[in-house]
């Protein structure tokens, strides 16, 4: 068995990391991959995050291409929603679309709470992960309840989330009544996944950036808290892109890392939420594409900014674009490994 806390992961979460520098990819399982391309041809995403061999599978392919230091276990936010009465898809190329969006009262009511055993192919594949990744830690993962309320509303992904932002202030005590049930499923989600053996965990409020900080802290952050609140035996990660002016508040709704997007350096965001927290990031993804002497000073450049940091774990500022050249992934990966230490230690000594 896993002996988690020894693990580069889990000693940067929770600031005693030394030089060491862990690396794992947000989306690192998926389509930049073709090894995931294969074995997803013809089973719908949905369909495939319920069977614990195929999960089990499409989670170990980046652990055995890049050899990062974390798995990220392979399902989706949406999944305890679909476990919860929601009729969604996930259509390739758009994302979670809700065949009813929910608006009102009777639509609140469709969503079932979560009962013991709804989740047991969650629990399952887990268990198969986790006996498969031997020495590697597995990071668990939901989804935060504004980022779910922001598909449900909509219906779809959008660009400015109106109509989910018209409910929350137009009728605070629906959206509540909302988030409060939302909070609860992605408590059971990430509950289920502990309990199975994960040895950390990602809220991943990916749209919380979209919200003023008043409206965060007020509509959004108690909601968050009580997720992390349930899963409090283990490293919590949490993660949103464009957040950097609710990253304090990100840190104080119960996280151990705040993960950063590619906008602000390690050190600015870790100066703003202070020695308490490890940050998380946070190379542009876009820069994947870059020339490799460019891109590998840019790899550089956010390992020197978290060393600033009380901890670090390298990532991307957001997930792996579908086209991303997995070659490079992996010399990001290697580069890491081989000069993050020194160059931590340098950063850490001037
Ligand atoms: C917002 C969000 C979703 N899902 C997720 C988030 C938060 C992360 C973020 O901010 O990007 C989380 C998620 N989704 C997936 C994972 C698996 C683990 C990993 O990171 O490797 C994780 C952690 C698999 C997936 N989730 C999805 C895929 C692609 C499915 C496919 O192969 O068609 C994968 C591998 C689908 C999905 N699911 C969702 C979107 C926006 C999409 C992309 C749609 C598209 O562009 O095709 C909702």
């Amino acid at each position: 068995m896993l002996d988690a806390s020894s693990t580069l992961l889990v000693r940067a979460c929770r600031r005693e990391q030394g030089d060491g520098l862990p690396v794992w990819f947000m989306r690192q399982a998926g389509r930049s991959l073709p090894e995931y391309k294969r074995v997803r041809e013809g089973i719908a995403m949905l369909d495939s995050c319920a069977r614990p061999d195929l999960v089990t599978e499409i989670t170990l392919q980046p652990v055995r291409r890049y050899g990062v230091d974390a798995a990220i276990f392979y399902s989706d936010i949406m999944v305890p929603l679909k476990a919860a009465g929601v009729d969604l898809d996930i259509v390739p190329g758009r994302g979670p679309v809700v065949a009813e969006p929910v608006r009102d009262r009777a639509g609140l009511d469709r969503l079932v709470p979560p009962e013991p055993g709804d989740l047991s192919f969650v629990t399952e594949a887990v268990r198969l992960l986790v006996a498969e990744l031997g020495e590697t830690p597995l990071i668990g993962f939901a989804g935060a309840p504004f980022t779910l309320a922001s598909y449900l509303v909509e219906g779809g992904p959008s660009k400015d989330y109106a109509r989910t932002k018209a409910l929350m202030v137009g009728d605070p005590g629906l959206w509540h009544d909302l988030c409060t049930r939302l909070a609860g499923l992605s408590a059971h989600f990430l509950r289920t996944q502990v309990d199975a053996g994960a040895s950390a965990v990602q809220l991943f409020d990916s749209w919380a950036g979209s919200l003023s900080a008043a409206d965060y802290e007020r509509q959004a952050q108690p909601h968050s808290a009580g997720v992390l609140a349930g899963v409090a035996d283990v490293p919590r990660i949490h993660f949103g892109v464009g957040t950097g002016e609710l990253l304090t508040r990100m840190g104080a709704a119960g996280a151990d890392v705040v993960g950063v997007d590619w906008r602000i350096p390690l050190a600015e965001a870790s100066a703003r939420i202070g020695p308490a927290y490890a940050v998380q990031g946070n190379l542009d993804p876009a820069l994947l594409g870059a020339p490799w002497p460019v891109l590998a000073e840019r790899v550089r450049e956010v390992v020197r900014s978290g060393a600033q940091a009380p901890g670090h774990v390298f990532n991307l500022g957001h997930g792996v674009p579908p086209d991303t050249d997995p070659g490079v992934l992996g010399r990001v990966v290697d580069l890491v490994h081989a000069e993050g230490p020194a160059l931590r230690a340098e950063a850490r000594a001037a």
